[in-house]
């Protein structure tokens, strides 16, 4: 029998075609321009029932060949079905369809002739796969095959290959090599809103307010602070105006004989939704800003390239860490994305173990550093310990950060984190605990989990991270 033969040559009406390669034997390959999200093949499938699979499927050819179907079965695409080879950049996307006992194969960009067609079994593939360019593979090979992916609907995650020649193309979420922790909505109530301490004073005479309007701009009470606030509240026949939250009360004009200003609670910021501007406003009136909260920024082909060099740097360096005796945990801040004026980076790792000192973590390291950065700088301020802020800055992480470092980085401002390993037990960033989503922090920063775990990084999933 050859292995070698060439496979028939129409398949189907997108005209794939088998081919053989060394590495990977059989597999799908396009013979024209395919455009995507073009349905390319529907295979049917036979069923394995459970124990029938444990007492046979397990040890032949037909393992490496079975799809685990969503109720427990294993199911064997018929087709080319069997044939799709794995990618961590797949081009094509698989459905199962329950309904008709099928799986629907779909091109997730345009393909070129010769180009072949992969899918993406699963985050831990049993064998080693050729033609992988991208970051570290848990070398952890399984005994068998226990199936692809558990699929049974759409909502498979899937990476898409990064469209080069384009990097402002935006990658669809499902594509992206990372989950994003979404905060569920705060619960809201009276006691929930934050407040400042304002002075405001009442204004009997409505024709007074053009005046005061002017003085409080002379006055540079035109605070940008305060830019979520209305100015004038009018409750009651009753006209108040807002001035400052200055700890001091403002000079009045004494031309207008208006009364004492006084100090009342204002909102902090603006409302996010429907319910905290109705909330917000029984303090004062304040503007609805709704498009703030959760707002989840696109991710293009670029910013996921940068965000994968990034978790490269990580690992290669909480891999170096490990060499050198140390925890294998990194932290890297790289200079920002599309930000040609940003040229500030640092990168840590963990060392508890050389300095003997239990609070040496990855993260902390880093914060240190920066703040170091930005001591040396000529334009640095300290004050208000300002010189450790990573304001607007995103940091990767080779592990999610325990509490302690978590609440650091909320203090330094950041703006988002990064992290591979996740740490259920001490994580403050989704495992044990989410810090930035607790009720009154002062800031809150976005969490990202990449969807691959590097095992040559685990740690004692006890250990502060
Ligand atoms: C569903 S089959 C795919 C078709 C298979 N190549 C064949 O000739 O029958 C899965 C098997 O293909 C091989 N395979 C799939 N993707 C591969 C990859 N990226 N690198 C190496 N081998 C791969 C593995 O041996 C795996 O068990």
């Amino acid at each position: 029998m050859s292995f070698t033969a060439p496979g028939p040559e129409r398949l189907n009406s997108s005209d794939c075609r088998i081919r053989y390669s060394e590495d990977k034997s059989k597999g799908v390959y396009a013979s024209q321009k395919i455009q995507r999200n073009t349905v390319i093949e529907i295979s049917p499938v036979l069923f394995v029932g459970i124990a029938e699979y444990e007492q046979h499927g397990n040890f032949d050819a037909l393992d490496h060949h079975t799809y685990k179907w969503k109720d427990g079965r294993m199911a064997v695409a018929l087709g080319l079905g069997s044939l799709f080879n794995h990618s961590n950049t797949p081009n094509v996307s698989y459905t199962l369809d329950p309904r008709t006992d099928s799986i629907r194969y779909e091109t997730a960009r345009d393909i070129y002739p010769d180009e072949e067609l992969c899918i993406f079994y699963d985050h831990k593939v049993w064998f080693d796969p050729v033609g992988e360019a991208i970051i570290a593979i848990d070398p952890e090979p399984q005994a068998g095959c226990e199936g692809l992916s558990t699929i049974g609907n759409d909502d498979i995650d899937q990476e898409m290959p990064l469209n080069t020649d384009n990097p402002d193309e935006i990658v669809h979420e499902l594509y992206l090599p990372f989950k994003i922790l979404k905060p569920s909505p705060e619960e809201e109530d009276q006691n929930s809103i934050r407040t400042v301490l304002a002075w405001v004073v009442d204004v009997p005479e409505p024709r007074h307010l053009a005046t005061l309007l002017k003085w409080l701009k002379s006055y540079g009470l035109d605070d940008p602070n305060l830019g979520h606030l209305k100015r004038v509240r009018k409750k009651d026949d009753r006209t108040t105006l807002l001035l400052s939250i200055d700890p001091t009360p403002p000079q009045l004009p004494v031309e207008l004989e208006l009364a004492s200003p006084f100090q009342i609670p204002v909102p902090s910021s603006p409302a996010l939704t429907l319910t905290s501007l109705s909330l917000e406003s029984t303090f004062w009136p304040t503007f609805y800003a709704p498009k703030r909260k959760g707002e989840i920024e696109t991710w293009s082909c670029g910013r996921v390239a940068w965000a994968r060099e990034a978790m490269e740097v990580v690992i290669t360096e909480a891999l170096k860490s490990q060499s050198e005796g140390e925890l294998p945990i990194s932290a890297y801040m790289p200079a920002s994305y599309g930000d040609e004026d940003d040229k500030k980076s640092a990168v840590s790792h963990d060392t508890r173990t050389s300095t003997s000192h239990p609070l040496r973590h990855a993260v902390l390291n880093l914060i240190r550093q920066v703040a170091n950065l930005d001591l040396g700088h000529p334009n640095s301020s300290s004050e208000n310990g300002s010189h450790y802020l990573l304001t607007g800055k995103t940091v990767f992480l080779s592990h999610e950060p325990c509490v302690m470092c978590s609440m650091a980085l909320l203090h330094s401002r950041v703006k988002q984190i990064f992290y591979l390993n996740p740490m259920s037990r001490t994580g403050g960033c989704g495992g044990a605990t989410c810090l930035p989503m607790v009720h009154g922090v002062n800031h809150r920063f976005e969490i990202f989990i990449w969807k691959q775990t590097v095992s040559k990084l685990a740690i004692n999933e006890v250990l502060d991270a």
